[in-house]
């Protein structure tokens, strides 16, 4: 099982590699992160980096390894907007000169860039930014400016108080004309004494949900005034401005200035999985520790994972962690094989990337962040503390329904794409890739389905049916009502709640029939694939009703440790009191808790000044 979930024997092996040398390394300790101020924590966090890149050059590490290393560290930091933002803009948007250029100095981390386009005013509308980049043909140069407060750009990572540089998102305006969204890479501070350029104020946008997590992030706020870029610093494969101020267009889409979160959103799906996995893992361990109630009879107590409403709550999330960590590994494949005809100048696959991307970061991060939630009541009281690992991991995977698109604003991106599919069905053209069951229109929208028994649920055609139909239906659904709108835009507005749930019904497609695809590779191992297809049962079965689940649960259960443990994770990596492998929960929660700041002194700070005198107080006024 863990060859099935880590994609190959290799990747096992990077995997438990990397994870050792993370956890084995005291510099990457994070037991007591919770426990640090603000400035400790992103102190910490640096510190972790520089080691982390040290490491990173003295093994030679390959790009593969330096990706797990980082995620085993479990810190957000700066390197994370550089490598996965920074680089790939630079990398999607600037022509080969300006790659050479930055990307030459970016992977030896002699810059530290970031991706800066959210706004203060503005995030989701990305047309609607404010920032503004005007040629100036007498110096050959742009000046960048924040015309108004809610301009100041705003969230991005690494912005406030590391990167040296930025590729910044603004209007550009030449010959007084407004060419919309552009893409320019900016010096923010001195490589000397890291000071700020002139006419750049910059800082953290202050504190975030929870203690530790995505505090280790410095999300920054930035103000420009007139600051001087030269020409040659707009990112100029999709558009060109020539000496003279001519705005000049490539022959490659516009749409590919949205490329770099296209990649983003496909690497979020893999670490919706992975956050997932986590939650399920510490639920599923502690479950089969904790005990409450004995039989009537007084018998032993039950483990409560042996709780028919603790199991159906619980395996629900099991199934899902494997089912998304199916689709992801998909979507990495599609992700590349969109670039790859991008490359040769095939546009054609980019509108089902993006529908691909958006859909399935939305839908897997919303149900993974309210997964982890439930993880943390599954657990009773215990799943509260932070030594339990589940507030943190929640508090860092909870914006990541907002960041990278808003869930919703990319549900109806997905819907957009899903209108437009079917009136092109109704004109004739036959759908290809994610769309391609919309051909087969005059049969989903009339069929039964099959589906009576559990049984029968495990059977992938009978499965696969019941999705595209119900996926089918709502669409049609939805584009029949907007046709009857005053206009399509007023349509689109007014049906937009419906036109979420069969944007969701389609991403939810998308994902079961990825599950099945992987049921018909090769598993190898013994009942490994028999798990798998209980698993891909329970996570159709869920999203269509519960009634007859509790057959396939009592399936699952037995190996349902062994399925955790599957995900392969250390001690240090989970990070969990209660999901420990050894079981030993006890211990380590006493442990732990004396290692809170409030159990260095017996008498507490503030006893003199505040209690004392209250008590004394009181004390008195009985006597009175
Ligand atoms: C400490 C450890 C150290 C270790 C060191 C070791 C070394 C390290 C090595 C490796 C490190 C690796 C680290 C890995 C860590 C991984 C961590 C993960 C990181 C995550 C970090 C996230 C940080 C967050 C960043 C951000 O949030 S950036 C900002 C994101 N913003 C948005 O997403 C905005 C959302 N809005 C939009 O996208 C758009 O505005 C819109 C909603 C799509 C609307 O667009 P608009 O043009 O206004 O309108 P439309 O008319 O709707 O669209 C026009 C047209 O375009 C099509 N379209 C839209 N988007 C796209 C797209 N993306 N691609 C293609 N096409 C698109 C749309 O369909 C329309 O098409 P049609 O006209 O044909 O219909
Ligand atoms: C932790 C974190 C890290 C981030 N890092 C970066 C970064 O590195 N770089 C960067 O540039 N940005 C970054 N961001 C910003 C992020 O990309 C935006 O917050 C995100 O795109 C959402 O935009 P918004 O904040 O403007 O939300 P809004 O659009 O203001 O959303 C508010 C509400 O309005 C709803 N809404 C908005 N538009 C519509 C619509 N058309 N129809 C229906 N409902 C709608 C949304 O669903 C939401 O409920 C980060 C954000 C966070 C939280």
């Amino acid at each position: 099982m863990k060859v099935a979930w880590a994609g190959s024997r290799h990747a096992v092996e990077v995997a438990d590699r990397m994870a050792c040398l993370v956890a084995s390394d005291p510099v990457f300790r994070k037991d007591t992160r919770t426990m640090l101020s603000r400035k400790e924590l992103f102190k910490d966090t640096l510190k972790k980096a520089a080691h982390a890149w040290k490491r990173t050059v003295e093994l030679h590490l390959t790009e593969e390894e330096a990706n797990l290393l980082r995620l085993y560290i479990d810190q957000p930091g700066y390197v994370d907007l550089h490598w996965v933002m920074f680089v790939p803009a630079i990398k999607g948007q600037g022509t080969e000169e300006q790659q050479k250029k930055w990307l030459t100095m970016a992977y030896k981390f002699q810059i530290i860039g970031t991706y800066a386009q959210t706004e203060l005013g503005h995030g989701s509308n990305v047309q609607g930014l404010e920032t503004t980049a005007t040629f100036d043909p007498s110096t050959d140069e742009f000046i960048m400016h924040s015309p108004t407060l809610t301009s100041s750009k705003w969230w991005p990572g690494g912005l406030g108080k590391t990167s040296t540089h930025a590729v910044v998102y603004a209007r550009l305006i030449t010959e007084g004309k407004d060419y919309g969204i552009h893409g320019f890479i900016m010096q923010l501070r001195s490589l000397d004494d890291h000071s700020p350029l002139p006419g750049i104020t910059i800082g953290d946008i202050g504190g975030k949900f929870g203690s530790g997590a995505y505090n280790s992030m410095d999300n920054g706020v930035m103000r420009l005034d007139h600051v001087r870029i030269p020409r040659d610093q707009m990112l100029m494969r999709l558009a060109q401005v020539t000496r003279e101020g001519k705005y000049v267009h490539s022959d490659v889409p516009k749409q590919l200035l949205y490329g770099t979160m296209v990649y983003v959103r496909q690497t979020i799906v893999a670490d919706a999985s992975r956050a997932l996995s986590r939650a399920v893992c510490i639920a599923v361990r502690y479950g089969a520790i904790r005990k409450q109630f004995g039989s009537k009879a007084g018998g032993p107590e039950t483990q409560v994972l042996n709780y028919k409403t603790q199991q159906s709550r619980l395996f629900p999330f099991l199934a899902s962690a494997y089912a998304f960590r199916f689709v992801g590994q998909w979507l990495k494949w599609l992700y590349t094989d969109v670039t790859q005809k991008l490359e040769s100048k095939d546009f054609s696959t980019l509108p089902e990337a993006h529908a691909c991307t958006a859909g399935l970061k939305s839908v897997t991060t919303s149900a993974t962040a309210d997964a982890i939630e439930e993880c943390q009541k599954l657990c009773g009281g215990h799943g509260y503390l932070n030594s339990s690992g589940l507030p943190e991991l929640f508090a860092v995977n909870l914006p990541a329904c907002t960041y990278e698109g808003d869930n919703v604003v990319l549900l109806l991106q997905v819907a957009r794409f899903l209108m437009k599919t079917v009136s092109q069905v109704a004109s004739g053209k036959q759908p290809v890739g994610t769309t391609a069951y919309m051909g087969n229109i005059q049969h989903l929208m009339q069929c039964k389905s099959v589906v009576n028994t559990v049984e029968d649920w495990l059977n992938p055609a009978a499965i696969k049916e019941v999705f595209e139909a119900r996926a089918l239906r709502m669409a049609v659904n939805c584009a029949q009502n907007i046709s009857k709108a005053p206009s399509q835009e007023e349509g689109f507005s007014e049906l937009s709640p419906d036109l979420v749930e069969a944007a969701v019904a389609h991403v939810q497609l998308i994902i079961v029939t990825k599950f099945i695809e992987k049921l018909q590779e090769d598993i190898l191992g013994h009942g490994v694939k028999e798990q798998l297809q209980k698993l891909c049962g329970i996570y159709a079965l869920h999203l269509i009703h519960n009634e007859r689940l509790g057959k396939l649960y009592a399936q699952v259960r037995p190996n349902a440790v062994a399925l955790v443990d599957a995900f392969d994770y250390t001690d240090h990596y989970l990070g969990s009191a209660l999901g420990r492998y050894d079981g030993d929960v006890y211990s380590a929660l006493y442990k732990e808790a004396w290692k809170d700041p409030l159990n260095e002194t017996v008498v507490p700070d503030g006893y003199q000044e505040h209690l004392r005198p209250l008590l004394k107080q009181q004390l008195k006024l009985s006597r009175l």
